[in-house]
């Protein structure tokens, strides 16, 4: 098969081709666990995917029996979609047109049960930063606070019960009508309890953010919720492993990673990223990453000599999850709307921190020294000369 838009999944490549012992093998070695732990799915939450055509999976990861604590059950859920009408049509009508094609996959969610539900960055909007045109795309930008993405999605956290995060692009008007790249924490009673906007920006390919935003000054915020201790690492940030450790120093047990992210540039980064940072770090992590193709009403081009094009390429989906000991659930489809659920167990957190002891060897100090002088001007770097 040719490589791109066909193939549904790498996940699913693999065990379609491997089975018995060497699926089992494959699973240990790769997964870290040679068994998926699949937990079964309400069967009309099935027939609603089924009829707006989107998967739906879910995994458990239980950690061990402890004396002196109780289990922490959590259930996480991310939705990956795409667009859903032409980027040609009114602001409002692209907009609305998501909130359709996305309620009947965040109700599916509530029905199982999702404790924290997370989407994909700027999940209202084409991801029209490729384009470089301000209008009419600045007008996506909405109020973190009263905007419409907020008010839909506050009702939703009341009636589930659940706390959603919701990235969306901001539109500060308090201060100097400025735009930010932020996901917004919304709790189980529909209360905003916080925001976190993006701390590293692209400037790789079409992704030209830097256009539109700044980087975050929000610092690395977590969110004590009555599900656990959250943060949100939006997408580029997965490439700085201190982004990642700041969380994790604050104390996450759950860090999200919304994304936009092509198949063309980082496909094979993917699988790495998010799994790296939850081993290193002791936490979850769920890298959540749009679907399908946008095409957008006028060329642009990417600076690589390349013909200019309207199309950002595949959005290839393949949203995943992974536990502290670095297990981690086969990944959603790359061409396919999907809900990914995966049952965890808090405590895992702690448990690993045990075992493997990266938190007490970390030697926050020594680097921090480190650190510090390689950001000087005149540093000069540690080499040793072969000569
Ligand atoms: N949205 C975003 O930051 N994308 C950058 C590309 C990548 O990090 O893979």
């Amino acid at each position: 098969m040719a490589a791109g838009l066909q193939l549904e999944s790498f996940d699913k490549l693999v065990s379609d081709a491997l089975s018995g012992a060497d699926l089992d093998e494959f699973n240990r070695i790769y997964y870290g666990r040679t068994s998926h732990h699949e937990l079964e799915v309400k069967a009309a939450n099935l027939e609603q995917a089924q009829k707006n055509n989107f998967d739906i999976e879910a995994y458990d990861f239980p950690a061990q029996e402890e004396d002196t604590r109780s289990p922490r059950i959590v259930k996480i859920g991310i939705i990956q979609h795409c667009i859903a009408t032409s980027t040609s049509k009114p602001i409002q009508a692209q907009r609305q047109a998501i909130f359709d094609k996305i309620l009947p996959i965040i109700e599916c969610a509530g029905n199982e049960g999702v404790n924290v539900l997370c989407l994909i960055e700027a999940w209202s909007m084409p991801f029209a930063f490729c384009t470089r045109e301000k209008a009419p795309w600045c007008q996506f930008a909405e109020c973190a606070e009263t905007g419409p993405s907020v008010q839909f999605l506050q009702n939703l956290a009341i009636k589930y019960n659940m706390v959603i995060i919701s990235p969306i692009l901001e539109r500060d008007e308090t201060h100097g009508d400025t735009i930010w790249n932020t996901a917004v924490v919304i709790n189980e009673c529909g209360k905003i309890i916080g925001k976190h906007r993006k701390n590293h920006i692209p400037r790789v390919g079409d992704f030209n953010e830097s256009t539109y935003y700044f980087e975050g000054n929000t610092g690395h915020p977590v969110f004590d919720t009555k599900y656990g201790k959250i943060a949100i690492n939006i997408c580029y940030g997965r490439h700085h492993p201190q982004n990642w450790l700041m969380f994790g120093i604050n104390g996450a047990e759950i860090v999200f990673n919304p994304s936009a992210t092509v198949g063309g540039l980082s496909e094979h980064l993917w699988s790495i990223e998010a799994r790296n940072a939850a081993i290193a770090n002791s936490f979850f992590t769920c890298a959540i990453n749009r679907v399908g193709r946008e095409e957008f009403p006028n060329e642009f081009t990417s600076g690589d000599g390349k013909p200019a094009h309207k199309d950002f390429g595949h959005f290839f989906g393949s949203s995943y999850i992974t536990a502290p000991d670095g297990s981690r659930t086969p990944g959603l489809s790359r061409i396919k709307d999907g809900l990914l659920i995966a049952q965890v167990d808090l405590n895992l957190c702690r448990q690993v921190k045990d075992k493997w002891g990266f938190r007490m060897t970390q030697r926050l100090d020594y680097y921090a020294g480190l650190i510090k002088k390689a950001a000087e001007i005149d540093y000069k770097p540690q080499v040793v000369s072969g000569n």
